[in-house]
């Protein structure tokens, strides 16, 4: 079946990092954040400035090719954030829970945070902020970008 897609702009992006900042500002104070690069960067850098939190670390995990998953492989482990005590873990969304389970496995203390998540990745993220059923695909800003569409009327016609 063909996946139902859910269009995040940027503006509805910064938002929903704004009120993940809202739900962490409560939990900390954190030693620093671990981006999951690289969709984790983007909210990383937003939850960071709310946070007034200026140690970044990162962590590669590559998982998907375009929308095909394979094997995850760490390419950059964290090398700043010890067993993740104390340290906040961003990802832009959790989706099986693959990636996470990967960087949990680095980090098992660290608080995990993604701003989306699907209910099979769901219950290894400790705060997010808008889930979207599982056949969902998220396009992020960063991998779209807007084209002509035509009007209902013309398409209607040629139906
Ligand atoms: O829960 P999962 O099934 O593991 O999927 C979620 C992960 O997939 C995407 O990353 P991707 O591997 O596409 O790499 P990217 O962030 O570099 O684009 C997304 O940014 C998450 O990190
Ligand atoms: N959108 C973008 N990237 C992803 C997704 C998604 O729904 N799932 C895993 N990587
Ligand atoms: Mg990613």
């Amino acid at each position: 079946m063909a996946p139902r897609y859910y269009t995040v702009s940027w503006d509805q992006l910064h938002r929903d990092s704004k009120a993940l900042a809202w739900r962490l500002v409560e939990k900390g104070p954190w030693k620093g954040i671990v981006a999951i690069t690289r969709g984790g960067l983007i909210p990383a850098a937003i939850v960071a400035r709310e946070l007034d939190c200026r140690l970044i670390e990162s962590v590669s995990v590559i998982t998907y090719d375009e929308e095909v998953r394979g094997e995850p492989q760490v390419a950059k482990p964290p090398v700043a954030a010890g067993d993740g005590d104390g340290w906040l873990v961003l990802d832009d969304l959790v989706d099986t829970g693959t990636t996470l389970k990967v960087v949990r496995g680095l980090l098992p203390k660290a608080h995990f945070a993604t701003v989306y998540a699907k209910p099979a990745g769901n219950p290894l993220v400790d705060t997010y902020i808008t889930e979207v059923s599982q056949d969902t695909w998220i396009l992020f800003p960063w991998d779209t970008e807007p084209q002509f569409i035509a009007p209902i009327a013309r398409s209607a016609a040629s139906k």
